[in-house]
């Protein structure tokens, strides 16, 4: 039995973290935490103001602390749930006691160092980290994951994103003088469970942010390896991501050609699926761990929609099934 730690348990990616490891049948949750000065600190997690579908699934006590020197010797993997600057701060004393560390955020996905000042606003300081983490695209990078201590686990967008571009880059079907065109939109859970003015229900409708500057954008070009143009919007709904992406295809590539590369890469792959005609809607993915993916070939045009469940394989149930492979299970054990 492998013994798991969640970090930022109170959290939208936490819970649903504890919901997939309570019933993982080679795992048993030693822990779980919050910030030492947290509101929750000493609630349970399925308290009726933070998780009650938990209730009777798991019903255990969120501890506020910032040294986990107590729970260290019960641990064998951490899950880390937290924002950016916390997981860069604390993935290492974890790592330095022999933890697998799968870290949810941002901190470690790109082995650049003016990355972290340019868009996360903090200065990395574990170098070493940053060159011994595996990037967690789980159907992409199983090789990798399958030995690393450190897996960052990536962004919502990134993964919907390179999942439905990558087929088209290895099969060399996109025409690269134009850019890929990814404008996604995402449910209100994917700003986190903190209370903000912009994120109130009366205040959110439907519209655009961070042009240009988001850093989801570099996350994916690091990653697919091809400049994209990235438009994230936010939208008057709790859970999900729905992504079209425009791109130019080579000339005479028919939608066979297109519908044959996905499924070269995905066929055996559990949590994609592949649609041979329609598109996919958020509805088929909220509450699950699959990202689907939909598209249509015109002429030299190609549209790929794109949908997943940005708190599931857009985060935890992506986080698991990276664990899953790590440690040789199955790659959808507790997540179907
Ligand atoms: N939401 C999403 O769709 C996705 C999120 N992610 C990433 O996953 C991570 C978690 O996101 P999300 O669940 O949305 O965030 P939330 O804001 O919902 O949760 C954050 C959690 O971290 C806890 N926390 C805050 N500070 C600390 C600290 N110093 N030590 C320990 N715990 C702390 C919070 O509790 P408290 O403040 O009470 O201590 C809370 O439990 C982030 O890095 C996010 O970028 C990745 C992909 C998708
Ligand atoms: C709607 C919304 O605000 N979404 C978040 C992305 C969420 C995410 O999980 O990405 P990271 O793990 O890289 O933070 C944002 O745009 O910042």
């Amino acid at each position: 039995m492998l013994k798991a730690l969640i970090v930022g348990a109170s959290g939208y990616a936490g819970a649903e973290l504890a919901r997939y490891l309570s019933r993982h049948p080679e795992v048993e949750i030693s822990a779980l935490t919050v910030s030492e000065k947290s509101a929750d600190a000493g609630k349970l997690i399925s308290d009726y103001d933070l998780h009650p579908q938990l209730k009777g699934i798991v019903d255990l006590p969120l501890i506020g602390t910032s040294n986990y020197d107590d729970l260290i010797t019960d641990i064998d993997i951490v899950f880390l749930a937290t924002e950016h600057s916390v997981s860069h701060d604390i993935a290492p004393y974890f790592l330095k006691h022999g933890c697998t560390v799968f870290d949810l955020s941002g901190a470690f996905r790109v082995n650049q160092k003016a990355f972290y000042t340019d868009y996360y606003g903090f200065t990395h300081a574990h170098n070493h980290w940053l060159d011994k983490a595996a990037y967690g695209l789980a159907e992409w990078n199983q090789e990798q994951i399958k030995t690393a201590q450190l897996i960052a686990v990536p962004g919502c967008y990134p993964t919907a994103a390179q999942l439905a571009l990558k087929p088209i880059i290895e099969e060399e079907l996109l025409n690269t003088s134009q850019w890929p065109v990814i404008n996604a939109v995402s449910g209100v859970s994917g700003a986190g469970r903190k209370a903000s003015l912009r994120n109130s229900f009366c205040e959110v409708s439907l519209h655009a942010y961070g042009l240009f500057t988001h850093r989801h954008q570099p996350e994916i070009v690091a990653h697919l390896g091809q400049d994209v143009i990235f438009t994230p919007h936010l939208g008057s709904f709790k859970q999900g991501i729905h992504a079209t992406i425009t791109c130019r295809i080579k000339a005479g590539i028919t939608q066979e050609a297109v519908l044959a590369a996905f499924n070269k890469y995905y066929e055996d792959k559990p949590l994609v699926r592949v649609y041979q005609k329609d598109w996919p809607s958020l509805k088929s993915v909220i509450g699950l761990p699959f990202c689907d993916i939909g598209f249509k070939v015109n002429g030299e045009h190609l549209i790929i929609i794109a949908v997943e469940d940005n708190l599931l394989k857009g985060a935890a149930a992506q986080a698991v099934q990276c664990m899953n492979i790590r440690f040789g299970f199955n790659e959808t054990t507790s997540l179907l």
